[in-house]
């Protein structure tokens, strides 16, 4: 007889996403997702699916053995934990003030010393301490809206010692919380005071870069990915290539920002470095998403940045249908002040006119795509991480549905198959 994690009993929907191991959905393969009626999940002692199916096929297969815990799901549904694709979650330097100034625009306000170059400041003052506890709280919100794996990027410092700072971190939530991150270095989110974005390109590449990568095989820091902000009046194409082939040159995944306010032709950059993501997109041309879709870049898209800023809305439609690997991202930062997976899928459907089971699949399978962690992470399948989510509704698409209704509706969050939070 052999003990197991955890018992999920008799749910009256299990949403797997995909059940053929696949690591990212697209085009058709997004009109239906695998879903069980009347089913149960079993997570091992080792953190891993170890079955899901049926409930009386379940319940026989594992009569007689035990369970840690074990959750009644009966009239619930279970979900895979929520994958957001695109954070800026460390910092100090709130805007509040900035939200009532929304009729200049985003552009004004970071050239007159606002906006990234606001928090920089905050951030490069405040200790390592303070950065982690509001760091932590933030995560806690992510975690009850139902994120079980996150994106994180550094970015607030642009100098070596504050991004250091960030990503040491980023490194302390790893080891204390129990979420699942994706380290993004992203020293060149904003060109630093006093210097040009070729000098500030210069010093990433001949300074930052090594000393991360002396920290990484010193195992003292772990980066997955490397973003640039590739914006008119940020980081042109040419310093943003750079960046990127130096981090990948380093064994970093490439994950940067592109194509947003401006069209920059980064998504056919993304294509040609063989970037796993690139995120906004709101400005891509079509050879990009030609590009993107035949080099399987996926595409962070973002609607709390086009719904704040009021932007064009990114193509997705467009995107889906010419087969680009379509992830979503809630871009939680100073800017945009959104914690909830749910929220972001549900302006996705109204605002880029995706449908539920497409917003689904890009904040799970597919955002597990774009940090190169889908075969972990996105669906729950036998050998993946047990990281799902309990919902009080007899139907799935309730958890898109209920805008902002995601703290009633969210009864349990688990990863690895321990409960980490649980609706009083
Ligand atoms: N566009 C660049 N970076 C962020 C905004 C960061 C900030 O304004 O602090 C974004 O993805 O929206
Ligand atoms: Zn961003």
């Amino acid at each position: 007889m052999s003990g197991h994690r955890l018992l999920l009993e008799n749910a009256q929907q299990v949403v797997l996403v995909c059940a053929r191991g696949e690591r990212f959905l697209t085009g058709s393969a997004l009109r239906s997702l695998a879903v069980l009626e009347g089913a149960s999940l079993v997570v091992g002692s080792d953190g891993l699916i170890k079955a899901v199916g049926p409930a009386d096929v379940i319940q026989r297969q594992f009569s007689g053995e035990t369970f840690e815990e074990r959750i009644d799901c009966s009239g619930k549904c279970v979900l895979p934990g929520l994958v957001d694709a695109h954070t800026h979650p460390v910092w100090a330097g709130e805007r509040v003030h900035e939200f009532a100034m929304k009729r200049a625009t985003y552009m004004d306000i970071h050239q007159a010393g606002g906006g990234i170059n606001f928090t920089v400041e905050h951030t490069r003052q405040a200790s390592e301490e303070e950065l982690f506890c509001s760091f932590r709280q933030r995560l806690q919100c992510m975690m009850r809206a139902g994120t079980t794996l996150v994106e994180c990027k550094s970015g607030y410092g642009l100098d070596l010692e504050t991004e250091l700072k960030m990503l040491r971190v980023m490194e302390r939530a790893r080891r204390e919380l129990p979420l699942s991150l994706s380290a993004t270095y992203c020293g060149a989110h904003s060109v630093p005071k006093g210097k040009t974005a070729v000098e500030a390109a210069d010093d990433i590449i001949s300074h930052h870069l090594p000393r991360l990568k002396a920290l990484s095989r010193k195992g003292e820091l772990h980066v997955d990915n490397i973003d640039v902000f590739c914006e008119k009046g940020v980081f042109d194409l040419d310093t943003t290539r750079r960046i990127l082939e130096g981090g990948k040159k380093m064994g970093l995944q490439i994950n940067f920002h592109g194509d947003e306010l401006h069209p920059m032709k980064a998504a056919e950059l993304g294509a040609e470095l063989g970037a796993q993501a690139v995120s906004h997109l709101e400005e891509v041309s079509d050879d990009g998403i030609a590009a993107m879709a035949a080099a399987q870049c996926s595409a962070v898209l973002l609607p709390t940045t086009a719904y704040m800023l009021r932007l064009k809305q990114p193509r997705a439609r467009k995107m889906i249908d010419e087969g680009v690997i379509v992830a979503l991202g809630s871009d939680f930062n100073p800017n945009a002040y959104c914690f909830s997976m749910p929220m972001v899928m549900h302006l996705a459907c109204v605002n880029m006119r995706v449908s539920m089971p497409e917003a689904l699949a890009a904040a799970t399978i597919n955002a597990a795509y774009a940090l190169g962690k889908s075969h972990a992470h996105g669906s729950l399948e036998v050998g993946k991480q047990g990281d799902a989510v309990i919902i009080n509704a007899s139907r799935w698409e309730h958890l898109i549905y209920q805008f902002g209704g995601h703290h009633e509706l969210i009864d349990y969050v688990i990863t690895k198959g321990k409960v980490i939070y649980k609706k009083q």
